[in-house]
């Protein structure tokens, strides 16, 4: 069996924090490769800003780029409305029998696992890998391998609020999505 992680997320934009947690799983559980995977519509939160799923797949692209362990899943860019991870899942299981999936999410998300679409059913198709993240407890009923990263302060709403604040992101994104987000004239207002 291939062992994938999959890291799902808005990445908006993606941010050091993605690669760092991405990176620690892949090494330290063994994993073959890991596969980010944007989702259409966060289905816990509004979409924040003016940003295209264009622009999130193109800056997705520029974050992992040279990374040969990680690769980009757009299934849920090509299905309209929520990405419920549940029907991602069932799609996935089937189009890759010789995969075994690890999905990755920050204690943040492990917190909020329970309100997930058909979890039950969920945790049947995936082994979930919970991250530490700052001011969240990682705490949940559910059957959880918990991998320990170097604690990363970094968020995707952080990130938005400093650039419409024109304070610096330096090393907090990739270079090359920064200059994505200068070209572009993505979160200035
Ligand atoms: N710094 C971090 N440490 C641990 N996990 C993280 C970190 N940043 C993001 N994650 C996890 O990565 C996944 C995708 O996150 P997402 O793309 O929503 O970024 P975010 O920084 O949480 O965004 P936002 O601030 O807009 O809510 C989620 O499971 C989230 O918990
Ligand atoms: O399926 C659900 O009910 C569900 C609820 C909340 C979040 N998710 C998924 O969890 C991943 C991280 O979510 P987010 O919005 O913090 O980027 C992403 O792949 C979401 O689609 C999934």
């Amino acid at each position: 069996m291939r062992r994938i992680g999959i890291l799902g997320g808005t990445f908006n934009p993606p941010h050091t924090g993605h690669l760092v947690i991405a990176n620690e799983v892949l090494s330290m559980i063994g994993l073959d490769k890991v596969w980010f995977m944007p989702n259409q519509e966060p289905p816990h939160k509004t979409m924040a800003g003016n940003t295209t799923s264009k622009d999130r797949l193109a800056m997705l692209k520029l974050a992992i780029e040279g990374n040969p362990g990680f690769c980009i899943e757009t299934i849920e860019l090509e299905r309209k409305g929520p990405s419920y991870t549940h029907e991602t899942m069932k799609v996935l299981s089937e189009r890759h029998p010789d995969c075994e999936f690890y999905f990755i999410i920050g204690a943040d998300m492990v917190e909020y696992l329970p309100k997930w679409k058909n979890i039950d059913e969920l945790v049947e198709l995936v082994k979930f890998v919970g991250i530490n993240r700052p001011s969240y407890r990682r705490e949940t009923q559910y059957d959880i391998q918990s991998v320990n990263t170097p604690l990363i302060d970094i968020s995707s709403s952080d990130i938005r609020k400093r650039l419409k604040e024109k304070r610096t992101v330096r090393y907090l994104i990739p270079e090359p999505v920064r200059r994505y987000i200068e070209e572009n004239g993505l979160y200035d207002s």
